[in-house]
C-alpha cells in the first residue's frame, strides 16, 4: 500500500507547506504542516479556546464516531522559534494521501502560543520525526508514519517541496521521475528524534566542493537553511550589498542582486541550491531589501537543512534502512 498527498507553500515566501489531512468519521479535513523536525500530530480543536481558534479549521472529537479519549494523557511541545502548544489526547482514524491509520494519537490543543493563533493557514502539525521525540506523557505515542510504516509497500516517505508551486509527500514508494539526479544515500541518525545526517562538504557559486563536513538535520518544518557562521560568511562575501540587519535578525541584501548558488555533498551526490531559491523574500511588502534563505545556526546548537535546502532536492526519509536519500531536482 502507498499514499500520496499534495503540499503547497503557504505564502509568497514559502514559509511553510500545507497538506490536507482527514481525521475522524465522518472525515474532518484540516490543513496541517508536515514537520520531519518533530514527532507529535497535534491540532486546533473544539477544546482550543474560542479566541485562539478564531479563523482556524478545528477538529471536534465529539463529532467523530471513531474518536476515543486517551484518558490521563497530556502533551506539551516547544518549537525552535519559541512557539508552543499543549493539551490532551484522543485516538482516531487519520488519512493522509489516501492511506489510513486506524488508531492514531491525535493531540488536541487546549493551549496554543501567539504564533499559532496568528498563523490561520494551518490547524496544527504532523510530526514525521522519530517516535523517541514524541511529547505525550505518561506514555509517548507513535507518529502517523511510524504507525503506517509496517503496512506501506516500503517503510519510507519522500518530500518534494517546491518554490511557489505544488509539491508532494509520497508514502511507501519513490517516484524517481520527480528528480533529475541520482539518489545518493547517507546514514540517518534518529537518536535525538530528528533526521540527522552529515553533508561531506560545500561550495559557493558552482566551485568544487570542499571537504568540510556539516552535520545537521533534514527538517521540513523549518523555513530556512541554517548553517555555521563561517559558511554563512563565505557565502555572503560574494554578495556586494549583504549586511546583517539587527531588526530582521538576519542577513539582508538588495533584491536586485544576482545571488550565487550554494552546493553541498551528500551520499556521493552534489545538491545545488540555485541563487533564486536563496533569495527568500522582500523584508516588507514592496521593499527592495530582501531576506536571505541561508542564515546562521550559531545560536541554535544544530545545523538545519530546512525548506530552502529541501526545495532543491527530492528527499527520501527511509526508516527501514535508517538512511536519507537526496537527489537533485
Ligand atoms: C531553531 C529554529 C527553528 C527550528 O525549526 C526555526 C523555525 N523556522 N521555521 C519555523 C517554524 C514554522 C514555519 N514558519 C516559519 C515562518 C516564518 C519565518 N515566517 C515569517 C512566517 C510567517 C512563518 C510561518 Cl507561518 N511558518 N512553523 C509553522 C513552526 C511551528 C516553526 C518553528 N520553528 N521554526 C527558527 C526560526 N529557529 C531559530
Amino acid at each position: 500500500q502507498t499514499g500520496s498527498a499534495n503540499t503547497n507553500p503557504s505564502d509568497s515566501a514559502d514559509d511553510e507547506y500545507i497538506t490536507s489531512v482527514s481525521i475522524g468519521t465522518p472525515a474532518q479535513v484540516l490543513p496541517l504542516d508536515f514537520d520531519t523536525g518533530s514527532s507529535d500530530l497535534w491540532v486546533f480543536s473544539s477544546e482550543t479556546p474560542k479566541s485562539s481558534a478564531s479563523g482556524h479549521v478545528t477538529y471536534s472529537p465529539s463529532k467523530s464516531s471513531t474518536a476515543k479519549k486517551l484518558s490521563g494523557s497530556t502533551w506539551s511541545i516547544k518549537y525552535g522559534d519559541k512557539s508552543s502548544s499543549s493539551g490532551d489526547v484522543y485516538t482516531d482514524v487519520v488519512t493522509i494521501g489516501g492511506f489510513s491509520v486506524k488508531t492514531q494519537a491525535v493531540e488536541s490543543a487546549t493551549k496554543v502560543s501567539t504564533q499559532f493563533v496568528q498563523d490561520t493557514l494551518i490547524s496544527g502539525l504532523v510530526g514525521l520525526g522519530f517516535d523517541i521525540g514524541n511529547q505525550v506523557s505518561p506514555r509517548p505515542q507513535k507518529t502517523w508514519f511510524s504507525n503506517a510504516a509496517s503496512s506501506l509497500a516500503e517503510p519510507l516517505f519522500t518530500a518534494d517541496l517546491r518554490h511557489q508551486e505544488t509539491g508532494s509527500y509520497n508514502f511507501g514508494f519513490i517516484d524517481t521521475s520527480l528528480a533529475k539526479g541520482t539518489i545518493g544515500y547517507t546514514p540517518a541518525d534518529g537518536s535525538e528524534g530528528y533526521w540527522g545526517f552529515t553533508a561531506t562538504g560545500y561550495s559557493v557559486g558552482g566551485a568544487k566542493l570542499n571537504r568540510n563536513s556539516i552535520t545537521g538535520i533534514a527538517d521540513t518544518g523549518t523555513t530556512l537553511l541554517l548553517l555555521p557562521d563561517n559558511i554563512v560568511d563565505a557565502y555572503y562575501n560574494n554578495v556586494e550589498s549583504a549586511e546583517y540587519d539587527d531588526s530582521q535578525e538576519g542577513v539582508v541584501f538588495d533584491c536586485s542582486e544576482d545571488l550565487p548558488s550554494f552546493s553541498f555533498g551528500v551520499g556521493g551526490q552534489t545538491i545545488t541550491i540555485s541563487g533564486d531559491l536563496l533569495n527568500l523574500t522582500p523584508i516588507e511588502e514592496g521593499s527592495s531589501t530582501c531576506f536571505g534563505g541561508l542564515q546562521s545556526s550559531s545560536d541554535i546548537g544544530t545545523n538545519i537543512f530546512g525548506d530552502v535546502a529541501l526545495k532543491a532536492a527530492l528527499v527520501v526519509f527511509d526508516l527501514g534502512n535508517e538512511r536519507l536519500g537526496w537527489a537533485q531536482k
